[in-house]
């Protein structure tokens, strides 16, 4: 379990956020909250891009905020601009392999990953190439090898047509459900909240809300 205990942090001048959340393995919670309401202020401090005043944030009881973005169980999808351009679909993928990963072993491990979220033979293809969605796909795949319990997702469909938001989001469900991912995702699409939250927060006056 991923809890948030009265997580605390203020911009200068500002009221502060005060942020209480749980989210379980293997389920997707869902943040929402008006423009600048502080969506992307909380997955900063759970990323640790920003540093809370108080509170606490722990995974399975063991205590995240001492730990700085690089070292954190966490990977962060936005909503576009995941890949680097000038890489190809599997070098932006092999980024995610664990450091020391043997040449053969990374090359079998993209592959594996790249045909998990249905980009199977497109590896050698550059990014520059690639559709949104299939853009989208890679970096899920770059989160599978880098295999972090806790994704972040700020928006990942919102530059997507329709029916390519229907299937990414339904791969979300899915490697989220496979692979016990705490996955938060931010959204104001209240259809993707619909149809992959088991657990909804409102951003309202700086708190999360139940929904
Ligand atoms: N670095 C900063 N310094 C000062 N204020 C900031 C900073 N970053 C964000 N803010 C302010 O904090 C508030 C919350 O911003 P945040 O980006 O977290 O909101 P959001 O809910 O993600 O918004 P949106 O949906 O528009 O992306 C806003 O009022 C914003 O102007």
């Amino acid at each position: 379990m991923l809890r948030a205990d009265d997580l605390v942090f203020a911009y200068e001048g500002q009221a502060p956020y005060r942020f209480t959340l749980e989210a379980s393995p293997g389920e997707i919670t869902a943040i929402s909250g008006a423009s600048g309401s502080g969506k992307s202020t909380l997955l900063d401090l759970l990323a640790g891009f920003i540093r809370p005043r108080g509170g606490s944030l722990t995974l399975d009881g063991v205590d995240l905020l001492p730990l700085p973005p690089e070292t954190r169980p966490v990977s962060l999808l936005l909503q576009a601009d995941n890949l680097f351009e000038h890489l190809s679909a599997a070098e932006n993928a092999a980024l995610g392999l664990p450091r020391g990963t043997g040449r053969a072993a990374g090359r079998a491990r993209v592959e594996e990953a790249l045909a998990e979220v249905g980009l199977a033979g497109l590896g050698p293809q550059s990014a520059s190439t690639l559709s949104g969605g299939q853009k989208q796909r890679v970096a899920l795949a770059r989160t599978l090898l880098r295999d972090r319990p806790v994704l972040l997702l700020d928006e990942p469909f919102s530059a997507l047509d329709d029916e390519t938001r229907k299937t990414t989001r339904e791969l979300v469900g899915e490697l989220t459900r496979r692979h016990g991912w705490h996955t938060i995702l931010v959204s104001h699409h209240a259809d993707d909240i619909a149809a992959l939250a088991n657990r909804h927060y409102r951003i309202v006056e700086g708190r999360l809300e139940r929904v």
